[in-house]
């Protein structure tokens, strides 16, 4: 483990096995407080399943996930997804994006906060009569929204549809709506696949923001490693559903066991250093603007 900072999630040998395919195998790891921890990897090794186990899609076949949120201490593994979201404040993004395609852009982040407008409308019957407690809920919910709006520069078009935005605004409005749930950790699936280096330089900046101005935990799963390397304080390494490596992102980019995964290299200790540098470049060229999008 390469931090010694406040652990957020520690998870403790997760298993997963889906018959007779072992998915993950007895990972552990640690990621801390008000840190990005990278979960790197070669296709099919396990991370979209980790993710899949700690919001609660899966149960684990095996193993602890303990979340600590201001002090209060959750075993993911026993939570239901939804449970997950609101109490532990674990917020998720997907592979592929799941905007509201018709609603405008502010719409896709007051729907995000619809628990708390639930909640102060005392399940409808203060929003359907205009109570006050509920009027000051959806002012604050609006207020978060376009918070969160001029962050990503999009405060112009909060009316605009939002399956009418370019792919990477998209991209960057979901992370805004997962925020807008407060989360005290953010889990987001390849939010960089598909974006141009332009793109890819504004989600760095906008998730480095989370972490250093929110003080919220990111947790990452990603293959452009212009974005893991800038920006991750931790990177945890999958192969085959095996954990291989954990460290800065120096130490890992620099461990042999990492170069051969993703190179396939036979046994060789004494890899040269330009393989070593080389990992970035090879994954960057490996990453493909969906067809269609932006
Ligand atoms: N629901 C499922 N049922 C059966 N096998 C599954 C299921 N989900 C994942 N797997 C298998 O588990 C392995 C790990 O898949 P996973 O999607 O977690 O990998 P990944 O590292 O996220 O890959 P990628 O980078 O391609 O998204 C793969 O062999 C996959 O086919």
């Amino acid at each position: 483990m390469a931090s010694d900072k406040t652990p957020l999630l520690e998870v403790e040998h997760l298993t997963m096995r889906f018959g007779g395919l072992v998915a993950v195998d007895d990972v552990s790891f640690v990621a801390a407080d008000r840190e990005i921890t990278a979960i790197i990897g070669p296709n099919g090794a396990g991370k979209t399943t980790v993710f899949n186990c700690l919001t609660g899609f899966y149960k684990p076949t095996v193993g602890m996930l303990r979340m600590t949120r201001n002090g209060s201490e959750f075993l993911l593994e026993r939570m239901e997804g939804h449970a997950i979201a609101r109490v532990a404040g674990v917020a998720r993004t997907f592979q592929n994006i799941r905007l509201f395609a018709n609603m405008s852009v502010l719409e896709n982040l007051l729907v995000a906060q619809h628990n708390k407008l639930q909640l102060a409308s005392a399940f409808s019957l203060a929003g359907v009569f205009g109570f006050k407690g509920y009027r000051k809920a959806e002012r604050e919910a609006i207020d978060q929204a376009r918070y969160w709006l001029d962050r990503i520069n999009l405060l112009a078009r909060a009316d605009f549809s939002a399956g009418n935005l370019p792919y990477g605004d998209q991209r960057r409005l979901e992370i805004a709506r997962a925020m807008c749930t407060g989360p005290a950790m953010l889990c987001l699936d390849e939010p960089a696949a598909g974006l141009n280096p332009r793109e890819s330089g504004d989600l760095n900046e906008l998730l480095t923001f989370i972490r250093d101005e929110h003080k919220t935990g990111v947790l990452l799963i990603e293959h452009d490693m212009s974005v893991v390397m800038k920006i991750s304080d931790h990177v945890v390494v999958l192969d085959y559903g095996r954990k291989i490596s954990d460290g800065s992102p120096a130490e890992v980019r620099a461990d042999p066991a990492v170069i051969r995964a993703y190179l396939g290299e036979e046994e060789d200790e004494d890899l040269p250093d330009e393989i070593a540098a080389d990992l970035a470049g090879k994954q960057e060229a490996g990453t493909a603007r969906p067809e269609g999008q932006g």
